[in-house]
């Protein structure tokens, strides 16, 4: 049980993902992409492995924090590591960051399952085995029938409908794109796809994060009427008195925060001051999901929902032990990608999707994703 090694593997990845000055995901030309697998190894050879992007545990971190407080320990004591990290961050010179912390985490985790055969939401405690999923598209862009207008919206959610989703977020335009942020052309493309997919779907948008209490209020009061169910980051989480005034303000659901810092203990935060209807959390935004479950207790200890960001197996694990959140966030998506295609690096989905919008937790040991080891040595650089 004891850890002896913590390794970064880091190798090249083919994606047609590109980020826009915002760090906002859009489609481009295939392109390889730097990699890091982390793996931490126990003296009895047990492995655990969790992605993410090699600055995120540059050698730097390895040396200084992670192979300090995790080598030589028992690597069951996931909460006192966890806690043991999380202290360190205030020290570390803004270096240790929540993003590290949740992939330390998620390795620990993928190590108890893999080392025990069992799957990370059964060890936790498994609510369910399968979670309806919502398409989360891309935020738009001025791509020729991509995401340019109200228009390729509603015909995309019309493919997403025939896909099988039974609910659909819309990422809006945001900036670089030459026109955003407007909400009146949100409002169109919330529209255009509300006429196209009928009542029965369920629609969120996900708005340009920096928009004025005005603005976000005009915004919300156009999807009251469009009968969306909520509304999230329409403005800067990190004034908090903002969604205050805008819950109660708006009678559309109002979702936070995803982007602000303070992990589980700012999220109460937002609980007991009345700045969100319904709470959320997400492993690489809290630290890993380990306080990603704390958050999620929270919540339900007040009677709220807690919608978890983002994809992956990490954060459908949070989803799966949990009753008070209704969705598995999948994307992001665009016309112009095949997201069931996955990634070049794992054999199989984490988060494969039947036909009637069902996402399905793989029953493998550990987070459960099908790695191909292999790849990963043949397109090794560090
Ligand atoms: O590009 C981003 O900021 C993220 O992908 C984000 O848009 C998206 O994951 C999100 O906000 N989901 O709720
Ligand atoms: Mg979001």
């Amino acid at each position: 049980m004891i850890i002896t090694e913590v390794e970064a593997r880091v190798f090249l990845t083919t994606t047609h993902r590109h980020s826009d000055s915002a760090g906002h995901a859009h489609p481009g030309p295939a392109h390889q992409v730097p990699q890091a697998m982390l793996t931490i190894r126990t003296e009895d050879g047990h492995e655990g492995h969790s992605f993410t992007t090699p600055e995120i545990i540059r050698p730097h971190l390895l040396d200084k924090f992670l192979r300090k407080v995790l080598v030589g320990q028992d690597h069951r004591d996931r909460e006192r590591l966890w806690q043991d990290l999380a202290h360190w961050q205030r020290g570390s010179a803004a270096q240790l960051t929540d993003r590290t912390l949740a992939v330390v985490d998620c390795a620990l985790w993928d190590l108890a399952g893999r080392s025990l055969n069992q799957p990370v939401h059964k060890l936790i405690g498994a609510y369910r085995d399968k979670v309806l999923a919502y398409g989360s598209i891309m935020c738009g862009d001025e791509l020729e029938g991509g995401l340019a207008t109200p228009e390729d919206y509603a015909r995309f959610a019309e493919t997403l409908v025939k896909r099988g989703y039974k609910g659909i977020k819309l990422h809006t335009w945001m900036p670089p794109v030459s026109w955003a942020p407007d909400v009146k052309m949100d409002l169109r493309a919330c529209a255009a796809v509300r006429e196209a997919v009928g009542p029965g779907i369920r629609l969120m948008i996900d708005a340009f994060h920096w928009y004025s209490r005005s603005d976000a209020l005009e915004l919300g009061r156009g999807l009251e009427k469009l009968a969306f169910d909520w509304i999230e980051e329409p403005m800067d989480e990190q004034s908090m008195s903002s969604y205050k005034w805008l819950a109660d303000n708006l009678d559309i659901p109002v979702v936070g925060p995803e982007s602000a810092a303070g992990k589980h203990w700012h999220r109460a935060e937002w609980v007991r001051h009345g700045a969100c209807d319904i709470l959320r959390t997400g492993v690489n935004d809290v630290g890993g999901i380990t306080p990603a479950i704390k958050t999620m207790r929270m919540a339900e200890a007040f009677g709220m929902d807690c919608e978890v960001h983002g994809n992956t197996a990490m954060n459908l694990h949070v989803v799966a032990v949990s009753k008070n959140c209704r969705w598995y966030e999948r994307g992001l998506l665009h016309p112009f990608l095949e997201y069931d295609d996955g990634f070049d690096y794992l054999k199989s989905l984490s988060d494969p999707m039947d036909a009637d919008g069902f996402v399905h937790v793989p029953d493998r040991p550990g987070l459960g994703e099908d790695i191909d080891f292999a790849f990963i040595e043949n397109n090794r650089v560090a």
